[in-house]
């Protein structure tokens, strides 16, 4: 997804003059691929009576190699009064981000970085009676007979796609120019888009046999809905699965679960947020979201102490306390150093847990464990969040009367390593095998990509368990 951009229309700090309105009528591009065509197709703006981008700060392009968004993308956000500070959109590995455009420096209270209004969501309440903020859906369309056959509990990612489809099909809708910026099928990771072939290549039978009902609920899902007989506003929204299995993936992949408070009514949603859906995902978030409810909009905030440096990337922590399985289920990648990564051991061999956390510098209760950094040297660059996840998923015991036994303790690091190395060996590659295949992909499909980093991920997971157990065998004895 090559977004280029002349050089003189790099970097600006956006939004930050509410002095600019414009409020010509846009008029957008279509491509005739029934995959919304997203970043190749530009969205057109008609140019404005004046410029859009009155004296922008011009910078030169940082030297990380990624570009910035194209500039319509800001317009849209503009034009319809979305405020952004210090930010700005690139394309980076993960897809799109958000990167710091300048240094911003660490404050006693929380700092914003972006204001989202309702008004530009897409959102849709988790329970009965359905209600839809802003309320596109007419009384008596029938993609709300559609949207209330789903069940409350568990199909939020059907309705909320429904409801996507319904936006890029309504005249003016902002959804259809925020949605050419929307990954299409060949960018998504998500593995409702993947072949039998990347299935496999996950090398995780569970996995893959969870991802092949997910497609083929959203399936029978557009079956069920888009028969032959149905009206032709509702054809129209999907011609085929393809269409609707893409915008599942959207939903799941971008929706935001959140309480919000809408005058009296304080309600759970799923809120498919534009500009707040680019941020990607990190373990160590430098943002946070914020709803306020004041002024109806959707804040970014970037944490209270935090330093973010020119350039550096901007993230929030999607999941807390998931295991790369349910990434990949509801996002499509992974991570080697997911805290949270558990290794299900079998054996009896256990370690002495305060010795373990003590070696690693490891503080606070397993649900909060952090690395200590402070007291840490500097080779302890190796204690990463896969180390914090070693602490938690190896096999354990916790006396603090009772010192440990060297002897003992040397040897249960061993039968635990042993285990490790069989499991590795009970994989089909190893790490080296499965990094020189990424690294000889020209282009590789995005699921089969995030397929094969999956298992990666899990291999480079166990590998540092081990090693981990042999520096902590190292230490115990001094
Ligand atoms: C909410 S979107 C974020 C914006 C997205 N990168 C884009 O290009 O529009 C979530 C998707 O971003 C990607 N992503 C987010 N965080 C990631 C991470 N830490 N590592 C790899 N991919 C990530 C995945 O493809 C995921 O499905």
């Amino acid at each position: 997804m090559a977004i280029s951009v002349p050089l003189h229309q790099l970097t600006y700090s956006f939004f930050s003059n509410p002095q600019w309105k414009w409020c010509a009528k846009p008029s957008y591009s279509f491509s005739n691929n029934s995959q919304n065509n997203i970043r190749a197709i530009k969205a057109s703006v008609e140019t404005p009576p004046f410029p859009l981008f009155q004296n922008p700060k011009l910078e030169e392009t940082p030297a990380d190699g990624l570009e910035p968004a194209d500039p319509d993308f800001y317009k849209i956000g503009y034009v319809r009064s979305m405020r952004a500070y210090g930010v700005e959109f690139k394309e980076g590995p993960d897809g799109f981000g958000v990167f710091a455009s300048k240094d911003i420096e660490p404050r006693r209270r929380a700092r914003l970085v972006m204001q989202i209004p309702l008004e530009l969501m897409l959102t849709i309440r988790q329970k009965l009676p359905w209600m839809f903020f802003p309320d596109i859906v007419p009384l008596g369309h029938p993609i709300f007979d559609i949207i209330n056959s789903t069940d409350p509990e568990t199909d939020w990612d059907l309705r909320l796609a429904c409801l996507l489809l319904y936006a890029f099909d309504q005249d003016d809708n902002f959804w259809q120019l925020y949605g050419d910026f929307l990954p299409n099928a060949d960018e998504c990771t998500s593995l409702l888009l993947a072949t039998e072939e990347d299935l496999m290549e996950l090398q995780d039978p569970n996995l893959a046999s969870t991802m092949r009902e997910q497609q083929k609920r959203a399936r029978e899902f557009w079956e069920k809905n888009w028969h032959s007989g149905v009206p032709l506003k509702i054809k129209r929204l999907a011609h085929d699965p393809e269409r609707f299995i893409w915008a599942v993936s959207i939903a799941q992949s971008r929706c935001i679960n959140m309480q919000v408070r809408i005058g009296a009514l304080v309600q759970d949603a799923n809120m498919l947020i534009p500009y707040a859906d680019m941020l990607n995902h990190s373990f160590q978030p430098n943002c946070f979201f914020h709803w306020r409810f004041k002024d109806r909009m959707l804040e970014v905030m970037v944490n209270a102490g935090q330093h973010v440096r020119r350039g550096e990337e901007m993230t929030v922590n999607y999941m807390h306390g998931q295991m790369n399985d349910m990434l990949m289920q509801r996002y499509g990648f992974s991570s080697p150093v997911n805290p949270w990564n558990v290794i299900q051991f079998s054996g009896d061999a256990r370690i002495h847990l305060d010795s373990f956390l003590s070696v690693f510098n490891i503080s606070g209760l397993p649900e909060e464990y952090y690395h200590n950094s402070k007291i840490s040297s500097d080779e302890e660059s190796f204690i990463d969040g896969a180390v914090i996840a070693a602490a938690r998923t190896l096999p354990t015991w916790s006396d603090g009367d009772v010192p440990l036994v060297p002897s003992i303790e040397r040897k249960a690091v061993k039968e635990l390593q042993e285990e490790c190395r069989q499991m590795l060996a009970e994989f089909p590659t190893t790490s080296k095998q499965d990094q020189k295949m990424l690294d000889s992909m020209k282009e590789p499909r995005r699921t089969l990509e995030a397929a094969i980093k999956y298992r990666l991920h899990r291999k480079l997971f166990i590998d540092k368990v081990i090693k981990a157990l042999d520096i902590y065998q190292d230490r115990i004895l001094f």
